[in-house]
């Protein structure tokens, strides 16, 4: 396959809540196998934007295709994974309890699903926390659940709402090990983020202000253009506000 070709089309997109317009006539085509990173501010627009790519949500003008056919499909829904910005798990259940769960939702079951509950636990390097509750994990602890969660019926594209929000510095590392063993796999990775050292990690980013994308580059280009050193920098000359 040509590992090239446009995953992820996004032709025109607009959307307004009332009489505030959040996204504004975006268009921007993301690459097989890469992982594109959308910078922005808060209430830039980023969430807005996946969830139409969720399939959570449509737009009120134009249109967006994922594997070249037009969302929102129920048929799609099993290539994608997606990880909000705040996590959907039962407190009272333990984590194996919580991935049978969501296991059950993709028809996962016996020892396929128990293999992958493993697979998926392994990765987020959670392994031995299986049969804890998830009341007792802390907030780390809980992003990488949920991003076990999104990974359990293997997508093909992954879209995570500010994945390493509330994360320190080194396990936000290891959940970028993470995301780079998915990308060696062939998975292309979105990602949301107004972190810095994040927004540098991805292949090609796309900058988010006020529900308009300002820029579109890798973080080298990006910086190139601006002549900056920082994608903060780049950012600022871009006519973003700080993030
Ligand atoms: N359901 C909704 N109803 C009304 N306004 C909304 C709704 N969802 C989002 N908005 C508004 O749209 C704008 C963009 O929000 P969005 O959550 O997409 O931004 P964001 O870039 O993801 O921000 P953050 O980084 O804080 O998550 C904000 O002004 C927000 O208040």
């Amino acid at each position: 396959m040509d590992d090239q070709f446009e995953l992820v089309s996004i032709r025109q997109l607009s959307k307004a809540f009332g009489r505030q317009t959040v996204l504004k006539d975006i268009s921007l085509d993301i690459r097989a196998g890469e992982i594109f990173g959308l910078l922005g501010p808060s209430g830039a627009g980023k969430t807005t934007l996946v969830k139409q790519l969720a399939g959570l949500d449509t737009p009120d003008a134009g249109e967006t295709y994922l594997f070249k056919e037009k969302m929102p499909s129920l048929k799609l829904m099993e290539h994608i994974g997606y990880m909000a910005q705040s996590d959907a798990l039962y407190g009272e259940l333990t984590a194996k309890e919580n991935l049978q769960f969501f296991a059950a939702l993709y028809g996962l079951n016996g020892k396929s699903m128990n293999k992958r509950i493993l697979e998926v636990m392994t990765l987020v390097e959670l392994g031995e926390h299986l049969e804890k509750q998830v009341s007792a994990y802390s907030g780390g602890m809980r992003r990488r659940l949920s991003l076990a969660i999104s990974l359990l019926h293997d997508p093909k594209l992954l879209i995570l709402d500010e994945p390493t929000v509330g994360i320190d510095p080194v396990l936000r590392k290891s959940i970028w090990k993470a995301f780079y063993d998915l990308k060696k796999k062939g998975v292309t990775l979105i990602v949301t983020t107004h972190v810095m050292d994040e927004a540098e990690k991805c292949d090609r980013l796309g900058l988010i202000r006020d529900g308009e994308l300002i820029a579109l580059g890798t973080p080298e280009e990006l910086k190139n253009k601006t002549n900056s050193n920082s994608i903060e920098d780049a950012f600022l000359v871009f006519g973003g506000a700080s993030i």
